[in-house]
């Protein structure tokens, strides 16, 4: 809330700046949508996609890569050419036989994070305990790639950072099994937080949310959240799984949930769901209903076989 309220001041004094200069905007500000409001009309309308390519080094498909909507910025310091991405494009026979990969970017990215780690901890953290638990797409077997987004930190480092503040830091990494992206299972291990801890982190130094029990540091997503950076702000340190769910947050959104995947929260913290009380709900009104309709289907037919016999 702290935050939220030191990004409002930066605003309104960033707006009177440019009362002061330029005059007034040409077009208002799209501010980000609140939950539970309408959605804009049309398709995706008022999204700004947050997919960023890699810098096209090869020219890729005939033509180079259209120019599209969705590239809204470059990922410096990428020196390998093989991974030259398109918009939000999936593998292709045609794509292949040209040498270019069109995988989608974020897969890459994905890709490319988990690989240059392969065999640390952070990695297996990273593919076996990813929200959806499948691991990340476009996983391949080329290893040793460095590509990360600058300033971009991996869960060793918020861990290390965390330490360094003198907040206090994960109460146990343990050992859960998983899956990995490749299919094959194998022993991850699980950074788990208090709520207390992650309650600390809830200033624009520093942001943690949780969703669905799982820890995110979106730190460095901050600016580039699609939806602005006050509604996260606002969840700061907080359980966000309603907000973000109120949202109807797209597959990609989903997706992109596993980049700032940092741990779960302690099982002793645990709140059951609201899900699971909906899910509970729907298990009883699922047995009840057909041994009501049952009944009332007993003594229509007793009713009607009983007139019948006495006409
Ligand atoms: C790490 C967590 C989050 C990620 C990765 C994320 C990602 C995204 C993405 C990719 C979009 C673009 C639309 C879509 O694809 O669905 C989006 C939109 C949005 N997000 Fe998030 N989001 C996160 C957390 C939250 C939270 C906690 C809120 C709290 C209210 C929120 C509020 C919004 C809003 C209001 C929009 C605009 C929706 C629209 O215009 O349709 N997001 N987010």
């Amino acid at each position: 809330m702290r935050a939220a309220q030191e990004v409002r001041e930066q605003q309104v004094a960033a707006k009177g700046r440019e009362a002061k200069g330029n005059g007034a905007r040409e077009t208002p500000r799209q501010g980000p949508r609140s939950p539970g409001s309408p959605r804009p009309a049309g398709p995706r309308a008022g999204r700004k996609e947050a997919f960023r390519y890699l810098t096209p080094a090869t020219p890729g498909p005939p033509g180079g890569f259209p120019k599209s909507r969705y590239l809204v910025g470059e990922i410096g310091g990428i020196e390998d050419p093989d991974w030259v991405v398109g918009p939000r494009t999936r593998p292709t026979p045609q794509g292949a036989a040209e040498g270019w990969a069109g995988l989608e970017a974020e897969s890459v990215l994905h890709w490319r994070r988990e690989n240059r780690t392969r065999n640390s901890p952070e990695s297996r953290l990273a593919v076996a305990r990813s929200p959806d638990g499948r691991g990340s797409p476009g996983y391949g077997s080329r290893a040793g790639l460095s590509a990360r987004a600058p300033g971009r930190k991996l869960p060793s480092e918020t861990r290390r950072a965390a330490a360094e503040s003198g907040i206090p830091g994960p109460m146990a990494t343990e050992a859960a099994s998983g899956s990995d992206g490749n299919g094959q299972g194998g022993e991850a291990a699980v950074t788990y937080y208090r709520l207390e801890e992650v309650a600390k982190r809830n200033s624009l130094k520093e942001i943690w949310l949780v969703i669905h029990g799982r820890v995110y540091d979106v730190t460095d997503f901050l600016k580039e959240h699609p939806g602005g950076e006050e509604v996260l702000l606002e969840q700061a340190g907080a359980d966000a799984s309603e907000s973000f769910e109120d949202v109807g947050h797209s597959s990609d959104a989903r997706e992109m949930l596993k980049q700032y995947y940092i741990g779960d929260v302690h099982p002793d913290d645990l709140k059951p769901e609201s899900g699971s009380k909906v899910r509970s709900h729907f298990c009883w009104s699922y047995w009840i209903l057909p041994i009501i309709g049952a009944i009332v289907l007993g003594f229509l037919y007793r009713y009607y076989t009983s007139e019948s016999k006495s006409s």
